[in-house]
């Protein structure tokens, strides 16, 4: 893995830009396997949203907010899943859910053709991908309050100290996972916040996300304070997961609700 964020043009501007902040990715090579490829050039149209860009490739305008109802056609539970990878986890679940809505927000171009790949075997009509940095995605093209799942499973763990701050899990990250979630119904309506989701295989990474997620105002560990969650079942074994296992890692997994 090579590269670093590319400087900011308009660093400036009043804008929220988080090229200015560094991020939780690095360029890698996007090249396609060949199926992978077909699979991108007869279904990009039907699962990836395309978003208008600010400087980067991989940013998106932060006055662009998302239709969600027009980009899945339809009103419906929404779950994001940031960082994606391959999509083993957001397409078995949207094959499992046909009434919820699932949005994937990776930026390594491989993974998104895999997703893609495997939502058209599975011919879903459920799914939706946006290629572009997470943090910006949750910033502005998301509605507040239209997320009722949000899930971040194995995010990088950068664990040389001197990367911790490209860590996605970080006070900013707890606002805007605050902002996206739905907020709890009020009278009558008195629904549950949305929920956040978190799995990583990484013991000092899950210290830092409970530290992070407990103190933020706007959540509540489902399972009080510093305590983990039990497997989410609604979780599929990944490969990344697999291989974290295989090195005798364990697998912590993370659940807050939005108050
Ligand atoms: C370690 S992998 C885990 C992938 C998958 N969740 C799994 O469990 O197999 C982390 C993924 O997050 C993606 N990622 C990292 N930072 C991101 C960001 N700011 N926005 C979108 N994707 C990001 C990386 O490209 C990578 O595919």
């Amino acid at each position: 893995m090579t590269g670093a964020p590319s400087a900011t043009p308009g660093a400036g501007d009043a804008r929220p830009r988080y090229r200015t902040q560094p991020v939780s990715f690095v360029r890698r090579s996007g090249r396609l396997a060949p199926r992978q490829q077909r699979a991108w050039d007869a279904y990009r149209d039907r699962y990836v949203v395309d978003v208008p860009r600010d400087v980067a490739r991989t940013s998106v305008d932060p006055d662009h907010v998302l239709d969600v109802a027009a980009t899945f056609g339809r009103d419906a539970r929404l779950v994001v899943e940031i960082g994606s990878g391959q999509g083993e986890a957001v397409v078995a679940a949207a094959e499992r859910e046909p009434g919820t809505d699932f949005l994937a927000v990776e930026v390594y171009a491989p993974g998104l053709a895999q997703t893609v790949l495997r939502a058209s075997q599975r011919d879903l009509t459920n799914v939706r991908l946006v290629q572009a940095n997470a943090a910006e995605v949750l910033a502005t093209t998301l509605p507040a309050g239209s997320v009722d799942e949000l899930w971040v499973f194995f995010p990088d763990p950068w664990h040389k100290s001197r990367h911790h701050k490209r860590r996605l899990v970080t006070p900013s990250f707890a606002a805007l996972a605050e902002r996206v979630l739905r907020a709890p119904g009020e009278g009558d309506d008195g629904r549950p916040g949305g929920t956040l989701r978190l799995a990583t295989d990484w013991a000092e990474y899950a210290e830092q996300m409970l530290e992070v997620l407990d103190a933020a105002p706007g959540l509540r560990n489902v399972h009080g304070p510093g305590n983990a969650a039990p497997r989410f079942e609604g979780r599929v074994l990944t490969g990344f997961e697999r291989k974290g296992e295989a090195a005798g890692r364990v697998i912590t997994d993370l659940e807050y609700v939005r108050v």
